[in-house]
């Protein structure tokens, strides 16, 4: 079933995933088309195709159970339940992520810190006590680590990525501005906050244009 979803629907499933697990952490246990659709920016109506495509359907007047729709698409998307996360660099950004509250909610666990200051090594970013780089690999495999996190200077980013795929890594998530290069099979996402703005301002600018027009 995972491989047959087209790219499009997997983002808007994971659009909709997000959205109705922030909004059961607010107490809700039903959620709209019309809601999910002005939380995520898509059509109610493709919210209602999309999931009708996964044979996930809601009450009239009620709406999708919030917590089936989460284990609907969770199944869907073949996610599990929690995952293990290494995360290396133990810096300001490291040690933010690492505090983050939000992950271990949404069943993201920073399991593994790393660095190569030996100033770093032995403390304590979150709850996790810093580890030497060199142990990224026997660490990987030991806690069943598919996700690794890059915050460390650019300069480092391409020499981590190598040895996390090495070590068995399957997707990177990548804090730093750099195109990293990874062999087939390996999922690499940069987190680049310029091309959310860039892509939020396209849209501010077509409302600008579409306003504009309709004045004259
Ligand atoms: N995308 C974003 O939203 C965003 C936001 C802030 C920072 N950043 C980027 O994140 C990165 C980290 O920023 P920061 O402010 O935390 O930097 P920092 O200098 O505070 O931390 C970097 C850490 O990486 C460690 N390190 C360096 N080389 C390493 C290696 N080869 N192996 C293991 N550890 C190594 C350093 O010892 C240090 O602890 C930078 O590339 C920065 O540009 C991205």
């Amino acid at each position: 079933m995972k491989a047959t979803l087209q790219p499009g629907l997997t983002n808007r499933l994971t659009k909709y995933l997000r959205t109705t697990q922030q909004l059961i952490e607010e107490g809700r246990d039903a959620v709209s088309s019309k809601e999910l659709g002005e939380y995520t920016g898509i059509n109610p109506v493709q919210v209602r195709r999309d999931l009708n495509a996964i044979d996930f359907s809601g009450t009239r007047g009620v709406g999708y159970q919030a917590h089936d729709l989460v284990e609907a698409v969770r199944n869907i998307l073949g996610l599990r339940q929690t995952y293990n996360l290494a995360l290396v660099g133990a810096g300001n950004l490291g040690a933010a992520i690492a505090s983050s509250a939000m992950l271990p909610k949404r069943g993201f666990i920073i399991h593994d810190v790393f660095d190569n200051d030996p100033k770093k090594i032995g403390r304590t970013v979150g709850n996790v006590v810093v580890k030497h780089i060199d142990e990224l690999e026997k660490s990987v495999a030991e806690a069943d680590e598919i996700i690794g996190i890059i915050a460390t200077p650019a300069s480092a980013a391409q020499e981590v990525a190598e040895r996390m795929v090495k070590a068995g890594i399957k997707v990177i998530l990548n804090y730093t501005d750099v195109l990293l290069h990874v062999p087939p099979g390996i999922e690499t996402h940069r987190i680049d906050p310029t091309a959310q703005l860039m892509h939020t301002l396209y849209y501010l600018t077509q409302v600008e244009e579409e306003e504009k027009s309709e004045r004259e």
